[in-house]
């Protein structure tokens, strides 16, 4: 039987050590300008925890506006270091995880919750280091008779998202990464960090090059230069 809309496909994908490592010194700044700055989840989910970086590989839940059934099934299945990434269509009347779903979700090796939704219980989130990012708060709570889907496509803020995906998030947002391109997005992202670290040491030895403002304005035509 094929029920759409009430689905649980399985999502055999991880991320290892190795690139985990090496994700960890990028942020997601250099990370989308490495896309052309053309992918990225939206500005609308923010972070709700105090601090930590977000790694892994998503592990997708589209659910019904304000119900976390499947969400607290995916938590159960979930592998460690995966990212539950939640399309909850946006909607903040009812929050879909709360302090005892982070609980289970850290205890369980869970890497993070993305959340295109709200959440509640976020005073705890907030002194926690366990990554939470989300579209808003609430107090009212979920219903938790689905239906829902484990492993689809979602839609995030503006992005597709698919089950295996690389999702980074840090204190500036999430970006998502198809895995095929991780090597490549990760060598562009360590060539621009390195042409900023010369840029940072040439502000503070003053052999900066402003020139280009100059160039570009007088290629536009700017009057009063
Ligand atoms: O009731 C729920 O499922 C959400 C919640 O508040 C919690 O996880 O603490
Ligand atoms: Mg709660």
């Amino acid at each position: 039987m094929n029920n759409i809309g009430f689905r649980i496909i399985q999502n055999e994908n991880t991320l290892n050590e190795e690139l985990i490592e090496r994700f960890r010194p990028l942020a997601t700044s250099l990370l989308s300008d490495s896309m052309n700055r053309l992918h990225a989840i939206g500005h609308n989910l923010r972070p709700y925890h105090k601090e930590g970086k977000l790694i892994g590989c998503a592990f997708t839940v589209k659910t019904r506006v304000g119900d976390n059934l499947m969400v607290h099934k995916a938590i159960d299945i979930a592998k460690p270091g995966d990212v539950i990434v939640v399309e909850a269509s946006g909607d903040l009347t009812n929050a879909i995880i709360g302090e005892i779903m982070v609980s289970i979700a850290r205890k369980n090796g869970i890497a993070g919750f993305v959340i295109d939704g709200a959440i509640r219980d976020s005073g705890t989130v907030s002194k926690g280091t366990f990554p939470v990012y989300a579209r808003g708060v609430t107090h009212l709570g979920p219903y938790k008779d689905g239906p829902g889907e484990i492993n689809v496509p979602v839609s995030i803020d503006g992005m597709v998202i698919n089950p295996g995906d690389i999702i980074v998030g840090d204190e500036d947002g999430l970006v998502a990464i198809p895995s095929q391109n991780a090597e490549q997005i990760i060598k562009l992202a360590q060539q621009q960090q390195e042409q900023e670290k010369i840029v940072l040491q040439s502000i503070e030895d003053g052999s900066i090059d402003r020139r280009w403002i100059d160039e570009t304005l007088r290629q536009k035509g700017c009057d009063g230069l």
